[in-house]
């Protein structure tokens, strides 16, 4: 039940159902009872105005409206638009609300203790504008609690952008599985808690559907991990070759820790010999050597990964540095200045890619890469996967990871507090630790994205970024007893 579906696919599970036997009327039915059963579990009774719009987001609220007031609430319904002009189930349920059809407007919210927001769903087609977008300000202006059905109306079930202006809700609740929107930004923000309720359709369906994006959860990558065997040993766990910069000594160091948390069977900072001291001084338990052997290193094939970019300096010579590494087709993860210094000449840097790499950008270094992907984070993300032949993830609130082949996945956690420096550099070790021990390049930057995101809502406030490595071993051993599922 990882899957994230789009809006076109969620239209043809519907089809599919309603084509199996279970009719439409049906499934707005269960829909509006799921939402009546969140409301109910959340506030006792009292005054709801419910917002509905002309298509089936609208019959959804029908249905809710209906069901509130037989379950003794006091319920004002507004539509956009005349009744006479509802089809098909949205009209059916229309039929049944004996309470009054008022028109749109403002005073609908005076009185209202909730507001159910089922203006637009899936449907959404164009910008919110003129009187609707004034009455979108004043829901949002009220500071009544709002349950947004299926998406808060303005937001892009797709893309999570705002077409004109949006409800900010409290809840949402949406149907079946969740939608892209959901999870990316600015969706995220506005659709408050996300509730996902069964409407009647088979997971058979869905998984027929085939849909390409996940939830970024243990279920998606755990099958991928190679936990160490009762006769492991450590060059059964790879080793990863660390390239630290000469001077910014801090991000290798961190690097390293998470590296080696994550699980790599050995480890070697390779740097500057000035500086290779401070590696040392840092963890007894790795090892280091000077860069002008990395050469060396790389024709010895147990160094079978590695990870290059932070702390280690943008300019040409860590583009040259970077090309030759590329050759050995070790599994690689490229973040910071690595990536920053192919802002000139991205396609040099494309084409050398030809093992398992993972791309690390933030916002900043990824427009550097990919100047011309525009569009919302996912698109983006899996544009840049499939021209650079690497995983990308796109690091952020709402960090997506997608792969060459189209596969793509959303992190679902909130953890505001990785938000500082040094941050990044771990969740590049720890990605780099996952591959070194032969996991799978999309898999190890999901379940790397997984675990800082964890560590971060975890640890909390006062979180700094050494906190995350250090609890590590708290998560990878809940997943390696089986939780959470
Ligand atoms: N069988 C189904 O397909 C089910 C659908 N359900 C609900 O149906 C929704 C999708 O219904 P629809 O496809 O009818 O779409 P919507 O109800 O989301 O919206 C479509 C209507 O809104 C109008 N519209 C779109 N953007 C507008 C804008 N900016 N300003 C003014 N008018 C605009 C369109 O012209 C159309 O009349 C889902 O979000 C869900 O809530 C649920 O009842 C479950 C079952
Ligand atoms: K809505």
């Amino acid at each position: 039940m990882f899957e994230v579906l789009t809006t076109e696919q969620m239209y043809e599970a519907d089809r599919r159902t309603i084509e199996a036997g279970t009719s439409g009327d049906v499934l707005m039915e269960n829909a509006g009872a799921s939402v009546v059963a969140e409301i109910v579990s959340r506030w006792t009774t009292r005054a709801a105005t419910v917002l509905c719009g002309p298509g089936n987001n609208g019959g959804d609220g029908f249905v809710i409206a209906r069901l509130l007031r037989n379950a003794g609430w006091s319920v004002r319904l507004g539509l956009l638009g005349d009744v006479e002009k509802l089809t098909g189930d949205a009209a059916l349920n229309a039929g049944r609300w004996e309470g009054a059809v008022e028109r749109l407007s403002p005073a609908l919210l005076v009185g209202a203790d909730l507001v159910v927001d089922c203006l637009f769903g899936a449907g959404l087609a164009r910008p919110i504008e003129g009187d609707l977008a004034s009455l979108v300000q004043a829901v949002n202006d009220s500071g009544v609690p709002v349950v947004a059905v299926d998406v808060p109306s303005g937001v892009d079930g797709n893309s999570g952008e705002v077409r004109g202006i949006s409800v900010k809700a409290n809840v949402t609740v949406t149907f079946c599985r969740p939608k892209p929107g959901h999870y990316l930004l600015p969706g995220r923000i506005l659709c408050g808690q996300v509730i996902v309720r069964d409407i009647g359709i088979a997971d058979q369906t869905i998984r027929d559907i085939r849909p390409m994006l996940v939830c970024n959860e243990p279920g998606v990558w755990r099958a991928g991990i190679n936990w160490p065997g009762v006769d492991g040993h450590k060059y059964h766990r790879g080793h990863l070759l660390v390239i630290g910069g000469a001077t910014m000594t801090g991000a290798g160091r961190l690097v390293a820790r998470a590296a080696r948390r994550a699980g790599a069977g050995l480890l070697t900072v390779v740097a500057e010999p000035a500086s290779l001291s401070v590696y040392a001084a840092d963890s007894p338990g790795i090892m280091t050597a000077p860069i002008a052997t990395l050469d060396d290193l790389l024709k010895d094939c147990r160094h079978n990964a590695l990870v290059i970019g932070p702390g280690f300096g943008v300019g040409d010579e860590t583009c040259s540095r970077i090309i030759t590494l590329l050759h050995y087709c070790r599994c690689t993860v490229l973040d910071a200045d690595a990536l920053t210094s192919f802002a000139e000449q991205p396609s040099t840097l494309f084409f050398a890619i030809q093992g398992p790499t993972v791309l690390t950008p933030h916002e900043g270094e990824f427009a550097r890469l990919f100047p011309d992907i525009e569009g919302d984070k996912l698109s983006r993300a899996r544009a840049a996967a499939k021209r650079s032949g690497a995983t990308v993830l796109i690091k952020g609130a709402d960090t997506v990871v997608a792969a060459p082949d189209g596969r793509a996945a959303i992190n679902t956690i909130d953890a505001p507090w990785l938000a500082t420096a040094g941050s990044g550099d771990v969740l590049a070790g720890i990605i780099g630790g996952l591959m070194a021990q032969g996991m799978e390049m999309f898999d190890a930057a999901c379940m790397g994205a997984w675990l800082h995101a964890r560590a971060g809502g975890d640890i909390g406030p006062g979180l700094i970024a050494e906190d995350i490595p250090h609890h590590l071993p708290v998560l990878l051993g809940q997943l390696w007893r089986g939780v959470p599922k």
